[in-house]
């Protein structure tokens, strides 16, 4: 029983009355299975008035009949509001999916009294009656049971309303003020019908009865030979202690009671605000499509962001991100960190944590040996390289600076003119955060090895968690990377990890970076490009593009990353959240679906992934995949939709990945091979060519701590890639030639480097 559960309705708004039934009709078997005497309903809307005034009343008791009608429920920030057909029916609220503008997917036939609630509701029954063809009975999208739930009208929106379950909030809006009143009164009517009964869950039953005999005390003092007045004596001093004892748990409860409620609503407050802040942007760009909210995230990314603020509704149909896949273990009650180190693998804690400071070739061998999970494969030996295992020293004191501070003192002002300064950015480009997608490589090598040994599954298990070992990094950073010059590189030679990098930004409006990897047996490439979208106190990145995976041996392997928001950009401790559906189609036998769960405030158990690996012929799938990316991936061999209610899917887990802990933190965050991707040996500046991140004057004075000479450059830079906006580009590199031909600056090096790459 979730502890959630036995939290009392909330009732109605004070000022919120309740408004008689919309229609209450008695029923005639309808091809959809929808019991409605339309005729009655048709003259009844006649007789009603304007909207705002009340419906006439046809059957003002509830006697636990059908009530219907179309509700919008908020799926989330990528879809939205999604009209959905809701029926409340022996105090279940079930609710389907509206295929197309009339196509509702309903439940089992009925022949009980049904109540249609809203005009558009009416329409839509009305055109499915009129098609007399006989409709497939859906199963339901979603199931409610109202005896456990509680139900809330948003104070803000005189349309929405919320229903608790428990474990998650269910936000729903209604087309008008009558018709949420409408609903919910029929929902707290079904609840009163149903109501919850507390005793099953003795553990947050408010009345805590607690039953305490005094009998085997009695009887020890007896045995001692004392007398009836003594035990009396003892047995009401126990009971006083007792009964203190009891109240003091009793008010415990009771304020983690209040505590949780607390929690509930602020979590709505905080949807409410975010939602509305949705829809007025929504509207908002749709009056002003290059308006101040697109610049403004082209101002958090420096100009990164795509134009292209329309909501993506073609990527996954009809997809509610919550509630997709009946077949997934509902792994918020297993997948706690405890739990994850409990399963059948255990964690090498004898030697993860050292583990970062050998080199990373050995490290991956290590582990390997650990987890088991590369029994009987051979792991490439890659040769030892020394690299820094910190950041230089900060020249001078940080100076930390709100992002609030910044906004204020430019509002109304153009924010496509305000530059960040640098102590938001952290010392890397984004061209070197690329490659730090590939700090677990050797899960990659692994899988090809697996897949030499004829052990497809186990290649694309290995794959599974590289795609989702990327995402580690990014926990516990809060600072942007820098954006690189158009034409800007950088190029990684890591034979310590059997790998060669290369990225170049190669386009800057939008902004793409492109990159490409060589392993030892396998070619990594991609581009990535990412659509902003800025809700006022979180940042939502959709990231375009597809990443490829190709074995010497010939099998590909695709897939894109999913969404990642930024929270408390404005307030508070940015923190990032990874949150979609990740495909990863491969060519061969298998594919594999992950699903990152997204967060919410009263989440324990963040940032898990599940999903399962599925024969591309047979469509049946052979294991499931669980984990968290920031911790670690585990497989389990066999169908997850044949294992029996209750199974522990962490009882038989086997780790196929595991993140470094690193003990070495930097202001920054950095993981130890992040730390190495910006050293400039001596033996490297030869080598690179001018255009190499690593060259950047700004990044590297902030890895060095020269706030003040970093923010001079960073501001530099950024006016002269304004410039060259507006200047035509060979008149702007001649320019620059003839005045500093010696040694030209880093941009007029990048840009010199482009004008080699134009067509002459
Ligand atoms: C307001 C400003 C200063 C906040 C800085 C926010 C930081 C946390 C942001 C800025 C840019 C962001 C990155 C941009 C792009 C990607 C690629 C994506 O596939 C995974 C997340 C990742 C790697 C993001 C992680 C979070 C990130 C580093």
């Amino acid at each position: 029983m979730n502890p959630l559960c036995c939290i009392a309705p909330v009732s109605l708004e004070p000022g919120e009355k309740r408004s008689q039934p919309v229609v209450a009709l008695k029923a005639s078997k309808l091809p959809v299975g929808l019991g409605i005497d339309v005729p009655a309903r048709n003259s009844l809307m006649k007789q009603g008035t304007a909207p705002s005034s009340p419906m006439p009343v046809v059957d003002l008791e509830f006697k636990g009949e059908e009530v219907a009608g179309i509700l919008y429920k908020w799926v989330n920030y990528g879809k939205g509001w999604r009209a959905r057909w809701f029926v409340l029916r022996d105090g279940v609220l079930s609710y389907y999916k509206v295929h197309g503008p009339d196509k509702i997917s309903m439940g089992p036939s009925c022949e009980i009294g049904v109540r249609v609630i809203g005009e558009d509701s009416m329409r839509r029954v009305r055109k499915e009656q009129g098609n007399g063809v006989p409709v497939k009975e859906w199963k339901p999208f979603g199931e409610i049971h109202l005896k456990v739930s509680s139900i809330r009208a948003s104070k803000s929106d005189d349309k929405r309303l919320y229903i608790f379950t428990g474990t998650k909030t269910l936000h729903l809006r209604s087309d008008c003020r009558e018709d949420r009143s409408a609903w919910i009164e029929a929902l707290l009517s079904a609840k009163e019908l149903f109501p919850r009964v507390l005793t099953t869950s003795s553990d947050f039953d408010p009345s805590l009865d607690i039953t305490v005999s005094t009998e085997k005390l009695r009887g020890r003092l007896q045995q001692e030979g004392l007398g009836e007045m003594v035990i009396k004596e003892c047995e009401s001093i126990m009971l006083l202690e007792l009964s203190e004892l009891h109240n003091q748990l009793k008010s415990l409860q009771q304020k983690h009671i209040l505590l949780l409620d607390r929690l509930r609503q602020l979590e709505t407050e905080k949807v409410e605000l975010e939602t509305t802040v949705i829809d007025e942007t929504k509207e908002r760009d749709s009056h002003m499509l290059n308006g101040r909210f697109s610049d403004f995230y082209s101002v958090m990314s420096e100009g990164s962001a795509s134009d292209s603020d329309v909501d993506n509704e073609s990527q996954g149909a009809d997809v509610e991100t919550d509630e997709e896949d009946g077949i997934y273990f509902d792994t918020s009650d297993f997948l706690s960190s405890e739990s994850l180190r409990s399963g059948s693998y255990r964690s090498r804690d004898s030697m993860g944590n050292n583990c970062f400071y050998l080199p990373y070739g050995r490290d991956s061998t290590s582990s390997d040996v650990m987890h088991g999970n590369s029994v009987g494969i051979k792991i490439p030996e890659y040769p030892f390289v020394k690299r820094r295992k910190k950041l230089p020293e900060p020249k001078e004191k940080e100076k930390p600076v709100g992002l609030w501070s910044i906004i204020k003192e430019n509002i109304g002002k153009d924010l496509s003119g305000v530059c960040l300064p640098v102590y938001f950015n952290e010392p890397l480009s984004s061209l070197q955060k690329c490659f730090e997608d590939l700090e677990y490589s050797y899960l990659v090598d692994r899988a090809l090895e697996w897949g030499k040994q004829g052990n497809n599954l186990m290649r694309i298990l290995n794959i599974a968690a590289f795609a989702v070992s990327g995402y580690a990094s990014t926990e516990g950073r809060q600072c942007k990377p820098f954006n690189p010059l158009l034409g800007e590189t950088y190029e990684g030679d890591y034979p310590d990890k059997g790998l060669r990098f290369f990225s170049e930004k190669v386009s800057h409006h939008p902004m793409v970076v492109a990159c490409h990897c060589d392993g030892m047996g396998w070619k990594f490439w991609g581009d990535s490009n990412l659509r902003g979208k800025f809700w006022g106190r979180s940042i939502q990145l959709d990231p375009i593009g597809v990443l490829t995976l190709q074995f010497e041996d010939g099998e590909k392997f695709q897939w894109s990353k999913v969404t990642t928001s930024i929270y408390n950009i404005i307030l508070g401790k940015i923190y990032c959240d990874h949150y979609g559906t990740m495909r990863i189609k491969g060519s061969g036998q298998y594919s594999c679906k992950l699903k990152f769960k997204e967060q919410s405030i009263i989440d324990r158990n963040p940032h898990q992934v599940h999903g399962f690996v599925q024969d591309n012929k047979t469509g049946n799938k052979v294991a499931m995949l669980i984990g968290k990316w920031d911790e670690a991936m585990y497989y389990v061999l066999g169908d997850p939709s044949t294992k029996p209610k209750g199974y522990d899917p962490m009882s038989e887990a086997v780790l196929l990945w595991e993140r470094h802990k690193s003990v070495n933190q930097t202001r920054y965050n950095l993981t130890p091979f992040a730390i190495s991707l910006n050293e400039l040996a001596p033996s490297l500046l030869e080598k690179l060519p001018p255009t190499d991140s690593r060259l950047r004057p700004d990044q590297r004075h902030l890895e060095n701590g020269e706030y003040e000479l970093a923010n001079a450059e960073k501001l530099r830079l950024e006016n002269s890639q304004r410039q060259v906006k507006f200047t035509p580009f060979f008149k702007y590199v001649n320019d620059f030639k003839t005045a500093q031909s010696t040694s030209p600056s880093f941009e007029v090096n990048v840009l010199l480097s482009m004008s080699c790459k134009l067509p002459c």
